[in-house]
């Protein structure tokens, strides 16, 4: 199995309003996000890919036209946790790249979120 991975960031703030009022996330807040798209293939195409990375760059455009310098409450269906992020891409992705196979989303340097189906 071949797999590749492409990185993109952005910035945003959240509120993670369900939480209780004591939890230092249910407080306004912002996080350099960091979201990994993985893509997998068993056979290579005839350009020696599993895609063209360039292919990606929809996401990038995606990314830099909804997320960057927004906040995710009013972006967002649902809480913003780094899991819904993580889904919410590999869906994005998934529609478009059929060899989609995994999104990893960081709020922090140490901290990440994956889905995996
Ligand atoms: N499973 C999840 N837990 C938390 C999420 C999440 O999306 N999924 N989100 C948050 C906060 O939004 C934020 O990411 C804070 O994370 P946390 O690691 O708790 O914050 P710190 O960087 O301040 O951690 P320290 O260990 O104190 O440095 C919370 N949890
Ligand atoms: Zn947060």
């Amino acid at each position: 199995m071949f797999r590749i991975r492409k990185e993109f960031h952005f910035s945003a703030s959240h509120q993670l309003t369900h939480l209780p009022d004591d939890h230092q996330c249910a407080r306004l807040h912002g996080h350099n996000y960091i979201v990994v798209v993985e893509l997998a293939a068993e056979a290579l195409n005839a350009d020696g890919f599993v895609r063209d990375y360039h292919d990606l760059k929809a996401l990038k455009i995606y990314i830099d036209d909804h997320f960057d310098h927004r906040h995710l409450n009013d972006v967002m269906n649902g809480p913003s946790t780094a899991e819904n992020m993580a889904k919410h891409f590999y869906d994005w992705c998934a529609a478009r790249w059929p060899e989609t196979s995994a999104v990893l989303v960081s709020e922090t340097p140490k901290t990440w979120a994956e889905y995996r189906p």
